[in-house]
């Protein structure tokens, strides 16, 4: 990884494990959290990887808690909340954070997007013109995938600590390169982006660190995450792989 950089906006995080009584439930359970003590974060593009269920949502949804964003999403100025579920762990994080604060930021979770759509045309209601940051149309007056990659486009600006949990939920693969060249021009910028995801696409970004998530933490290269590898077995040999599966 680049050497740190106290220029970035959080370096790591440190799990406060003295504090917690026991590791029989959630989150504490998951054995992510369990065998977590630091985990740095890249200055530029930190992506956490993992099976369905290893705790990459818990993990990205306390750091962004910790951090004073709104558990269900959106700036650090969205409060809304329809879903009181966020779970305890930001408050068992200690947050490193770097020298620069950000001028912008946004936490964007796939599951409550439709919830910050909404908060968002309420605020457009409130203080008109808010929406020309959004691309001037209604969220919900876009398609899924068109709705996520205009906050992209328009509403990311730079500078910013943008936390985002599956992105390409609603991106075709194509848009899903688009964001690539979007999410460099933003690096460039000063922006930096910690990312859950099952994208072999957007994991790709070369100015990154992967976690991938097994029993803890383990940092991998590209070409050895195991999202990567499937994809890639499967790309090449699909007819063997469909005789297996549908055998
Ligand atoms: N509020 C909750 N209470 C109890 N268990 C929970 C809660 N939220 C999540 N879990 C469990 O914790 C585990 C990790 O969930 P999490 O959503 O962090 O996984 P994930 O890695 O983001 O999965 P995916 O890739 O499917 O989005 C799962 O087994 C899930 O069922």
């Amino acid at each position: 990884m680049e050497k740190v950089n106290i220029n970035q906006y959080i370096r790591s995080i440190e799990l406060n494990s003295n504090k917690i009584s026991s590791f029989v439930e959630y989150p504490f359970c998951l054995p992510a959290i369990r065998s977590l003590s630091i985990l740095d974060f890249h200055p530029k593009v930190t992506f956490i990887v993992g099976e369905n269920g290893t705790g990459k949502s818990t993990i990205l949804e306390a750091v962004a808690v910790a951090y004073g964003f709104n558990p269900e999403g959106g700036t650090r100025n969205f409060n809304f909340s329809s879903n009181d579920t966020h779970s305890k762990l930001y408050e068992y994080l200690k947050l490193i954070k770097g020298a620069k604060i950000p001028k912008d930021g946004f936490f964007l979770r796939a599951e409550s997007f439709y919830n910050v759509a909404t908060n968002i045309d309420e605020l457009e209601r409130e203080c008109p013109g808010l929406l020309n940051y959004y691309g001037g149309k209604s969220l919900h007056n876009q398609s899924h995938g068109e709705s996520f990659f205009s906050l992209f486009m328009n509403r990311f600006r730079g500078e910013g600590l943008y936390i985002l949990d599956e992105p390409e939920a609603a991106l075709s693969p194509s848009r899903q390169m688009s964001m690539i060249s979007r999410m460099h021009q933003l690096v460039q910028r000063g922006c930096q982006f910690i990312i859950a995801t099952h994208s072999p696409i957007i994991m790709a970004y070369p100015d990154s660190v992967i976690y991938e998530i097994k029993h803890g933490f383990n940092k991998v290269k590209y070409e050895e995450a195991e999202h990567y590898q499937i994809m890639k077995a499967f790309l090449n040999n699909t007819e063997k792989m469909l005789n297996v599966l549908i055998e």
